[in-house]
Parts: structure tokens; C-alpha cells; sequence
């Protein structure tokens, strides 16, 4: 353990100097006296985080965290306690942490797999603090992304090569527990909290499984990255995993959020010749048109059912199809508005318990395919990394999507913020 730990420092020094040399403001702004004292200050910081890492090892920390006591009641900022990591397990120091709409639907008490008092949360960056027995694939100071989609690269869903979805850990991170004794790392006084997706990154200290970290470029900046956890991965993952669009495709988007606007960005990327956007908010579309929306259509606008508008516009309907609200009525028209013999309509968002969708069954007979993606289709561990690169080569957006960014303790108020019309994705600082 000693030996790995003295390992890390040496290639987190490495790294940490890899970074300054790409810091504009040490290449153009300063002189070389200003540079060296940079890089000095830099690297006390750097040791003392890894001192502070070695000293925390093995101990149960104390820190903040954000608690669902009950559902639809304000979170709550308590001093938790997280146990370290067993093993298999991985316990990270969460810097940036994202709000996603799934994390309010599990805490509207609408999700079957809800459970309380639980630490909500999975659209994250941090660097591993410590890691448990038997784990290999990363080591402390690590910068990473919790995954809350596995990838375990042995189950039969892994190995079938035909899904992102992995079997290894679900159920337990179902049930809101670790999968090695099916308990909780949380705890406050005592009461232990539920895991929440198997991620729970509303804590500045989180655990996870092995097999739900990815290892990420230390150069990117962990307060952007932080939305390939979830958002801006699934959008762009529907289309070019899911779907696989085609150049020279029809798209319609159905819903302009977060999601939406990923999947309008890779459909543009894919080279769709129209990409339609429909939203009942119509500030919606000066902000989608820069994500590669061509066109904007507000159901509110139309008499007619939606999916008949979108028929008419297209010469018989669309190549491919995203519902990305978690509407049922709107699931269907994103159907129905997919051409005959070939139209493919893929469900992104997620709709709360109970609901259930339907059409006629004439319309998958007549050749329209209707499908769903989880994460995009993307498999986690292989693929974030992969996403991380393609941002830092300015090959997709990430920085456009964030509208707000806050701290810990306005949780909230950051909510409050996700519900209105102007936010896409709020960032918070977990450590101020
Ligand atoms: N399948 C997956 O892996 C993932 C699914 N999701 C789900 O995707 C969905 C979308 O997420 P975000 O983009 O963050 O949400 P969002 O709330 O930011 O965006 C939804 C958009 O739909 C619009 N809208 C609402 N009702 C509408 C209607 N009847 N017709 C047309 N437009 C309507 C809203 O004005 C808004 O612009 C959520 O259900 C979320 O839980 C999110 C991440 C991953
Ligand atoms: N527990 C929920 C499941 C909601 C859901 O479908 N989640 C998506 C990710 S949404 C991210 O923001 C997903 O990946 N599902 C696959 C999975 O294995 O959970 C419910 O039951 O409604
Ligand atoms: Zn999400
Ligand atoms: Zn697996």
C-alpha cells in the first residue's frame, strides 16, 4: 500500500507538472521568476492534498453532504460520515458535482427505486482519496468520473458486446448499498443514509465500486467535465450509439433541456441535413440553434396533434426521432412522427412510476422501430475517457451547457434553479 502510495504522488507530481505546462497564463502572462513561484505554490497544494489523502486512509471521514431525509422535503446539509472503501470499492473526493433531472425525480418520491434517507446525485468529477482491497485500475489522486452506468468488462451484458448496461453491481446500487456486504458507507450519528444510483455525489467524500470510475485526463478541468457523468454523454450517446443517425437524416428532438440540446449537437455532428426541435418553451430555441437545431416547432402554436405537424413538414415523417422529457403522450407522437417503413424513435427521458406508453401496434408493423438508451448507449469505463478527450479537442461542447454554478450549501436553491426555463445544467462547488 505504501509503495502504491508513493507511486501515485511521483505520477501525480507528473501530471500536476504536465498541467502547468499547458497554462497559458505561465507561457504568456509571467516572467520565469513569476512561473517558478506558480509551480511552487502549485506543488505545496498538490502535496499537501496527497499528505491529506495518506492521513485519511483507512479512517472514517467526516463531511458535508446534501441528505434527502424524506421525499420533496429541502435537502439537508449534515456532517456525514463515510467509511473507507472495502473491497472492490473506491472512495472520492467529489469537487464539482451536477444537477440532473433524474436526481429530482428520485427525490419527487416518483422513482420505484427511491429509497430515503439517501445522498442523491451522479453527474460528478472528483480524485480518488483512497481505494479499497484488490482494486488496480486507479489509485489515489486520480482524477475521475463516477459512473452511475457499471461497466465490469466480465458480466454477460458486458461481454455480449450488444449494451452498455452492465449486471455486476445494479442490484445492490438498486438498493441503495454497497454490493461486497450490501450496507451502506454513509452514515449520520450513526443512521446509516442509502447510496443513491451507486454514485451519491451531493458529498464531498463518496464510495463507489471499481467497476463505476472512470479514469479521466488530469489536465481536463473537473468543472466542466463534470456533466459527461450524465447529461451532455447521454444526448450525444442516443444519437451516435443508439440511433446511429446517418448523414443526411431528419431528426426531431422533442424537448430542449440538457438532453435534447446533446442530441441536437450530435445529430448535427452526424450530419443530419434538418434537426427538428420541439419544445412548449419557446426562449427554448435562440439557445438551441447553437446546439444545431434547424428548425423549431411549439405544439402550442398547432391545432393538430404534434406528430402530424412534424408528418407534414417532412415529407412523411423523420428518419429518427428523441423524446427527451420523460413525457408517455409525448413518447407516442415521437413515434408516430417517424417515417413509415424505417422511422426509429428512441426514448431518452425517463417518466415516473406508473406511467406506461402505448400506440398502435400497426405503427411497428408498418416499419417503425421504437428503442431506448441508458447513458447513451456508451459504456462508462471505456468510453467517459474517450468523451474527456474529445472535449479537450474541442470536438464537442461541455462548457456551453452550464448556466449556473453555485456551492454545496445552496443545493436548493440550485434545484429551484433546474426547474426554471433559463437553466440547463447547474454546477456545484462541493468544497467551498
Ligand atoms: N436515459 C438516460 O440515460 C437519461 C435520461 N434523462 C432524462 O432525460 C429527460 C430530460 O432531461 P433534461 O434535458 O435535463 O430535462 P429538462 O427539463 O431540462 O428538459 C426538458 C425540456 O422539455 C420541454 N418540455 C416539457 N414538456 C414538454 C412537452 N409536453 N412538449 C414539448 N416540450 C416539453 C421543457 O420545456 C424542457 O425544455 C429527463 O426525464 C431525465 O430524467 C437524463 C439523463 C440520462
Ligand atoms: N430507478 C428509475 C430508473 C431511471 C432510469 O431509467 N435511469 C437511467 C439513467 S437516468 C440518468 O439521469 C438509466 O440509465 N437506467 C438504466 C438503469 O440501469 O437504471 C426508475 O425505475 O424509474
Ligand atoms: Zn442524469
Ligand atoms: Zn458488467
Amino acid at each position: 500500500m505504501v509503495l502504491r502510495t508513493e507511486k501515485a504522488i511521483v505520477e501525480n507530481m507528473i501530471n500536476f507538472l504536465a498541467i502547468l505546462k499547458t497554462t497559458p497564463i505561465l507561457t504568456k502572462a509571467m516572467n520565469a521568476k513569476e512561473q517558478l513561484h506558480v509551480v511552487h505554490s502549485s506543488l505545496i497544494s498538490l502535496s499537501l492534498l496527497i499528505l491529506q489523502f495518506m492521513a485519511t486512509q483507512g479512517q472514517v471521514i467526516t463531511c458535508k453532504a446534501a441528505v434527502a431525509w424524506e421525499p420533496n422535503k429541502p435537502l439537508v446539509i449534515e456532517e456525514v460520515q463515510v467509511a473507507p472503501p472495502k473491497a472492490g470499492e473506491v472512495r472520492v473526493k467529489i469537487l464539482f458535482s451536477a444537477l440532473c433531472h433524474t436526481d429530482a425525480y428520485t427525490w419527487s418520491g416518483k422513482d420505484p427505486e427511491g429509497l430515503f434517507p439517501c445522498i442523491l446525485g451522479h453527474e460528478a468529477a472528483g480524485i480518488v482519496e483512497s481505494v479499497g482491497e484488490g482494486v488496480t485500475d486507479v489509485q489515489p489522486g486520480d482524477h475521475v468520473i463516477p459512473c452511475y452506468q457499471a461497466e465490469c468488462k466480465e458480466c454477460k451484458f458486458c461481454k455480449s458486446g450488444k449494451t452498455n448496461l452492465c449486471g455486476k453491481v445494479r442490484l445492490a446500487t438498486g438498493a441503495g448499498v454497497m454490493f461486497s456486504d450490501r450496507k451502506s458507507r454513509f452514515s449520520v450519528n450513526g443512521k446509516p443514509l442509502y447510496h443513491f444510483m451507486g454514485t451519491s455525489t451531493f458529498s464531498q467524500y463518496t464510495v463507489v465500486h471499481n467497476v463505476s470510475v472512470a479514469k479521466i485526463d488530469p489536465k481536463a478541468p473537473l468543472e466542466k467535465v463534470c456533466l459527461l457523468g450524465c447529461g451532455v454523454s447521454t444526448g450525444l450517446g442516443a444519437v451516435w450509439n443508439t440511433a446511429k443517425v446517418e448523414p443526411g437524416s431528419i431528426v426531431a428532438v422533442f424537448g430542449l433541456g440538457t438532453i435534447g440540446l446533446a442530441v441536437a449537437e450530435g445529430a448535427k455532428a452526424a450530419g443530419a441535413s434538418r434537426v427538428i426541435g420541439i419544445d412548449i418553451d419557446r426562449k427554448k430555441f435562440d439557445t438551441a440553434k447553437n446546439f444545431g437545431v434547424t428548425e423549431f416547432v411549439n405544439p402550442k402554436d398547432h391545432e393538430k396533434p404534434i406528430q402530424q405537424v412534424i408528418v407534414d413538414m417532412t415529407d412523411g415523417g423523420v428518419d429518427y426521432s428523441f423524446e427527451c422529457i420523460g413525457n408517455v403522450s409525448i413518447m407516442r407522437a415521437a413515434l408516430e412522427c417517424c417515417h413509415k417503413g424505417w422511422g426509429t424513435s428512441v426514448i431518452v427521458g425517463v417518466a415516473a412510476s406508473g406511467q406506461e406508453i402505448s400506440t398502435r401496434p400497426f405503427q411497428l408493423v408498418t416499419g417503425r422501430v421504437w428503442k431506448g438508451t441508458a447513458f447513451g448507449g456508451f459504456k462508462s469505463r471505456s468510453h467517459v475517457p474517450w468523451l474527456v478527450d474529445k472535449y479537450m479537442k474541442k470536438e464537442i461542447k461541455v462548457d456551453e451547457y452550464i448556466t449556473h454554478n453555485l456551492t454545496l450549501v445552496d443545493i436548493n436553491k440550485a434545484f429551484h434553479l433546474l426547474h426554471g426555463g433559463d437553466c440547463l445544467r447547474v454546477v456545484l462547488n462541493m468544497n467551498v
